[in-house]
């Protein structure tokens, strides 16, 4: 199938690399001209396992290219995916101009029958809106073409992005006529093999689906966040909690991990996002708007627990930080925990030396020429002349550190584990002192 996906992101690259990898013939169109040059090079503008492999590999058996050029992207896809950002507008709405702006461009250019799927995560009503912004472009040319407006929400996460989109669990998609169905149908069938993952349903619910299952996520994470700082008060430890309800299928294992507060480009924008949407229709989210509070706090209890081990006054301490990203395996720092960590060490006149396997390219880049922050290319180099290892990011390579070398390195054996990732038991016994969340 002749595919065109817009927008070359953690979404459209890697959505548009692996439709190339089961046969489709993709282009996959940018307006950012910097990201086409360097796919064009034979690298990705960002840090996805797996995605570099599978774009070379499309690339070279002629199955996947980039270009900056509105017209030939129209031109070439019967299905057209919508894959741009929908950033949080100054009043926590979705911004949704950069989806009109790819609608419109197609209803500029189209010159036949087009299935334009949106992959974006939009309010409800989106669809809409595109299918308008697409008709009136048909209408300033006096074109009378046929098309079909499709929600296919994305579930992948970054990091996982490949896998995810390779073996997803389901496959949503909100569609209204039978041309369309049957496309989404074809263009999904090898992804289905074993079972029928596609869900079928009209736009407006499929939309809705993707701020559901984000936002239930997030209020998993925000609960046991509480439930954390709860237990640590009642001398409770979250990990035996967590262990103890996730056994229950009702609850489940995934997304319980008590941490120091979710961040990325999308649980804090879609939270935000959907209680705009209810607030514009008369409905107030309590939960949601507890969700969101909750997660504000939680990337400040690290700092409360520095604080409450050195004080308020923080100059002339300098604290060794390990992980940056928003997550482990990204380079992506939107909304990530340590921003606010740094931030608010740097208030109180603290320096920070900083290790992340990917992501201090993209740490320099926003946080500029900033003197009290230095980063490190081995996590053991944070330490030296450090008060305190603050862990933000749980990277699989801080699994099992030299203790020993780590409590011998710092000024003073403390360590702030804002991922849960040690056993405070075998930290004791290392003679290291040990701050988790929600940890006895
Ligand atoms: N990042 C993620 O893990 C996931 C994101 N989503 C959703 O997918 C959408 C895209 O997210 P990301 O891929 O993270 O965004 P991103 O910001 O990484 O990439 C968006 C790309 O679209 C390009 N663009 C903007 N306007 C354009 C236009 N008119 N024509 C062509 N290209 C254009 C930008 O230059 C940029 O490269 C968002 O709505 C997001 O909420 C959904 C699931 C997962
Ligand atoms: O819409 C999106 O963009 C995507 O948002 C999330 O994916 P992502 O943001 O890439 O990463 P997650 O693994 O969900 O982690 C988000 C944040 O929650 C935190 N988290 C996650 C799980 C957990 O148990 N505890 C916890 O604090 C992570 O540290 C991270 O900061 C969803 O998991 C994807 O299904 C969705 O497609």
């Amino acid at each position: 199938m002749k595919i065109t996906v817009v927008g070359t992101g953690y979404v459209g690259l890697v959505s548009g690399a692996c439709l190339a990898d089961v046969g489709n013939d993709v282009l996959c169109l940018d307006v950012d001209a910097g990201k086409i040059r360097i796919l064009e090079e034979g690298g990705i503008p960002i840090h996805e396992p797996g995605l570099l492999e599978i774009v070379r590999r499309n690339v070279a058996a002629g199955r996947l290219s980039f270009t900056t050029d509105i017209e030939r992207a129209v031109a070439h896809g019967a299905v057209q995916f919508i894959a741009v950002g929908t950033p949080p507008d100054e009043d926590g709405s979705a911004d949704l101009q950069y989806v009109l702006a790819a609608a419109r461009n197609i209803g500029r250019y189209m010159d036949g029958y087009r299935v334009i799927v949106d992959k974006s995560t939009v309010p409800v009503g989106t669809g809409d809106k595109v299918k308008a912004a697409i008709a009136e472009e048909l209408s300033k040319r006096s074109a009378d073409l046929p098309f079909s407006v499709v929600s296919n929400p994305e579930f992948l996460k970054e990091g996982a992005a490949v896998e995810d989109f390779m073996r997803p669990d389901r496959i949503v998609v909100g569609a209204e006529d039978e041309r369309a169905i049957e496309s989404m149908r074809q263009l999904y069938a090898p992804f289905q093999r074993n079972h029928d993952k596609l869900v079928f349903m009209d736009v407006r619910s499929a939309e809705l689906t993707k701020y559901a299952a984000n936002a239930m996520l997030a209020t998993r994470i925000s609960f046991m966040n509480e439930l954390a700082n709860l237990a640590e008060t009642l001398g409770a430890d979250i990990e035996l909690v967590r262990q103890g309800i996730g056994s229950d299928p009702r609850i489940g294992w995934h997304f319980l991990y008590a941490g120091c507060g979710y961040g990325g480009s999308c649980f804090p924008k879609d939270v935000k996002a959907l209680i705009k949407t209810a607030d514009e229709h008369g409905h107030k989210l309590k939960v949601l708007g507890a969700v969101e509070d909750a997660n504000e706090a939680q990337k400040h209890v690290l700092i409360d627990k520095i604080v409450a081990r050195f004080g308020d006054d923080l100059s002339g301490r300098r604290f060794a930080l390990w992980g940056l990203a928003f997550k482990p395996n990204t380079d992506d720092m939107r909304e990530a925990p340590s921003r606010v960590i740094i931030a608010e060490l740097f208030r109180r006149g603290a320096t920070v030396a900083a290790y992340d396997p990917v992501a201090m390219d993209e740490t320099r880049r926003i946080f500029g020429d900033e003197a009290r922050l230095s980063y490190v290319d081995r996590p053991m180099k944070a330490l030296e002349e450090a008060d305190a290892l603050v862990i933000v990011t749980e990277w699989k390579e801080f699994r099992s550190p030299d203790f020993d070398r780590i409590r011998g390195l710092l000024r003073q054996p403390v360590l702030f584990d804002g991922r849960n990732m040690y056993d405070p038991a075998v930290m004791r016994e290392s003679g290291l002192e040990y701050h988790g969340i929600g940890r006895r």
